[in-house]
């Protein structure tokens, strides 16, 4: 809080208009608290919390024996110790998905969409303990996990539909004695490599249509948040989808990418994520001439014109830049006000934005969960340092819990 007044004063003595404040410390870890605690009991108990990765239908430890620790970023707490893999797992879980790639794309398209809904249909029955897994491993608020996670099966539902339609087409020939068709055939495996920011929902829309299509797949997970993605997959599993069609490697994020991209039975690598990685990706793709998938980092002004709804435009502007506590890639990162509105914006604003509370995921009252790590935190103390170093930017305080011992 001293560093918030601080920050106040300061922005005050620079004729800020408004400040947005915020506090950080790393925290040490400490024992769970009873909500996580039983949160994490709910979820052994459905058998969803997977540890190890998965590699043609076997949960397997890191060859090595290593592990890598998933923290709450609410609290600091270690949630669960899972496999650190590298290149030798990946390239095992290619051959995996390679082998099945013969099985599973000479299924039909029903049978292929029986497993797919089926999928769905047990991503939703459990949607309680995997909301609170991705709470519990990602930081955000229940609430926006339950939201992610139907956002999540959606992709499941739709692909399982749309399996049946892979259409080709006639194409009218330039030649009288010719006949020219379009067949759509599976590329063979598929590299998927996840951000931690939609633990489930990134997986589900590169896994659904891949296997859909009758493609097999190789996904690794963010380290921040496997957990959810393990669970999914176990989920997977007990709908059908064949040991082999669908493998999870996490650990050692560049071995595991250059794995990926060395080997030439991987024919497509589909990434959301960063820029800097993505670029790397496609570069490395280019020896074995992958085809490339690429969600990178977003840039999104958020406009608000004179003519605007307040209402309207405030709660639009609102979800849009504190979504996942501003964490998602279509996070407004500014707020561009037309001058006739700016004043009535901005006091409206900065209202709605005192209304949030910022805390753990698992209580009721919160709205805006921790940040994913230190680094994030760190990021942002730049920014709002930045912005009080200028005369013009807009800031505020907020709601925080008296002693914040996470990634706030
Ligand atoms: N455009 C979109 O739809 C979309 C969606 C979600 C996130 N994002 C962006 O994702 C970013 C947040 O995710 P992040 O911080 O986890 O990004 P990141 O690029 O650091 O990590 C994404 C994934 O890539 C892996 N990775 C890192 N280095 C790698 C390497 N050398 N080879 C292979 N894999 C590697 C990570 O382990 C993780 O699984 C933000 O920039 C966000 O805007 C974009
Ligand atoms: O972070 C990027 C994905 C956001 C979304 O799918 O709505």
């Amino acid at each position: 809080m001293a560093k918030a007044m601080m920050t106040l004063r300061r922005a005050a003595a620079l004729g800020a208009r408004h400040i947005l404040t915020a506090s950080s410390r790393v925290v040490p870890l400490r024992h769970m608290s009873a909500d996580a605690g039983a949160a994490m009991e709910k979820i052994r108990a459905a058998g969803l919390l997977r540890t190890q990765g998965l590699i043609a239908g076997q949960w397997v430890d890191a060859y090595d024996g290593k592990t890598i620790e998933v923290q709450n970023p609410a609290t600091g707490d270690v949630l669960a110790n899972v496999s650190c893999m590298g290149s030798r797992e990946t390239s095992d879980a290619i051959a995996s998905a390679n082998s099945t790639f013969y099985s599973w794309s000479k299924l039909t398209a029903n049978e292929r969409s029986k497993a797919l809904r089926k999928w769905y249909d047990l991503i939703i029955a459990h949607k309680e303990e995997l909301a609170l897994l991705m709470t519990l491993e990602q930081g955000k608020p229940l609430k926006e996990a339950l939201g992610e996670v139907n956002y999540g099966a959606s992709f499941l539902e739709y692909f399982a539909e749309e399996a049946k339609r892979i259409y080709g087409d006639i194409i009218p020939p330039t030649l009288s004695d010719r006949r020219l068709l379009v067949l759509k055939q599976p590329v063979g495996v598929v590299g998927a490599i996840t951000p931690w920011n939609f633990p489930l929902a990134m997986i589900t829309r590169k896994v659904g249509p891949a296997l859909a299509c009758g493609c097999t797949v190789v996904v690794k997970p963010s380290e921040f948040t496997p957990l959810t993605a393990l669970a999914a997959a176990d989920l997977a599993l007990q709908a059908g989808i064949p040991a082999g069609a669908l493998n999870v490697v996490m650990g050692n994020a560049p071995e595991i990418g250059d794995a990926l991209l060395q080997s030439t039975q991987v024919r497509t690598i589909t990434f959301t994520g960063s820029t800097a990685v993505g670029k790397k990706l496609m570069a490395g793709s280019a020896n074995t001439v992958k085809k490339v998938s690429l969600e990178l980092g977003g840039n999104a002004p958020c406009i608000v014109f004179d003519d605007a709804d307040i209402d309207v435009a405030v709660k639009g502007s609102l979800a849009a830049k504190f979504r996942n506590s501003g964490q998602t890639c279509v996070c407004a990162n500014r707020i561009l006000v037309q001058e006739g509105i700016y004043e009535k914006f901005a006091s409206a604003f900065i209202k709605a934005v005192q209304s949030l509370h910022v805390g753990n995921g698992l209580e009721e009252s919160t709205s805006q969960g921790p940040l994913i790590n230190e680094a994030a935190v760190q990021k942002v103390e730049k920014f709002i340092n930045d912005a009080t170093s200028k005369v013009f930017l807009i800031t505020i305080s907020m709601h925080f819990p008296p002693n914040p011992e996470g990634m706030y």
